[in-house]
């Protein structure tokens, strides 16, 4: 099965251009506002005239109120609502319900310990995505560029979709792929020239690594 990439935290059209151009099958807005990557939803309300056919629109939310998703969805058409905070079970099954859009349930990891909530979310999402846990005192939980113990991951059978994050980048990746067997790859601080400000030759390069994967996994 062919590698998914998400590219989230897109701020510009060109850079949603460039990415759906090169492959991506995700677009990522983040709908967090302590975050550099924050777009209102009035602004993500033009991006998205720039995702095309085919490619997956991903808002990112964090303990978000039922009232903060209904405005956000009032505004923005998204496909999928990724829940990047302290979100329970019944939380995620309840979001589901209300919004009508798939939802990824995002599982912060360190240690071995920290997957042992996974089994309760399989039911509740649709998607699984397994980051970095942040710093402690970052102001925003995602997009810190930071890797976690990925052979964590080894072995993994979810029966169900899942993504890889957290410090992907290009010289990276073909690792991570490996050890991991993730179906989907998502990032962001990777193709970045700073935080909050994508680098067209860092996505040009992150998606000549996911061609060279494909390449050497064909027959
Ligand atoms: O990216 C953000 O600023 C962000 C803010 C609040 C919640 C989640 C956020 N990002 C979530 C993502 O899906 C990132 O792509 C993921 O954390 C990987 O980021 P990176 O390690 O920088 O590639």
């Amino acid at each position: 099965m062919a590698l998914k990439v998400k590219v989230c935290g897109l701020k510009e059209p060109a850079r949603i251009e460039q990415a759906a151009a090169l492959g991506a099958a995700y677009v990522g807005l983040v709908f967090y506002p302590p975050s550099p990557r924050y777009v209102d939803p009035a602004r993500a309300r033009e991006l998205v005239l720039h995702v095309p056919a085919g490619v997956e629109t991903v808002g990112v939310l964090v303990d978000a109120t039922d009232a903060e998703i209904d405005a956000i969805l009032q505004t923005v058409p998204l496909d999928i609502l990724q829940l990047h905070g302290y979100e329970t079970p019944e939380r995620v099954e309840a979001i589901a319900l209300r919004s009508g859009c798939r939802v990824m349930k995002a599982i912060r990891v360190e240690e071995a310990a920290d997957l042992e909530q996974v089994p309760a979310y399989i039911e509740a999402a649709d998607m699984i995505l397994f980051d970095a846990k942040p710093p402690r005192d970052a102001g925003w939980p995602g997009g810190h560029g930071l890797p976690f113990d990925w052979r964590l991951l080894r072995g993994l059978g979810l029966g169900k979709p899942w993504a890889l994050a957290g410090g992907l980048h290009a010289g990276n990746l073909e690792t991570a792929v490996t050890l991991t067997g993730a179906p989907i790859i998502d990032v962001s601080s990777g193709v970045e020239a700073k935080p909050g400000v994508k680098d067209p030759e860092k996505l040009e390069a992150f998606f000549a690594a996911v061609r060279r994967i494909a390449d050497r996994a064909a027959p």
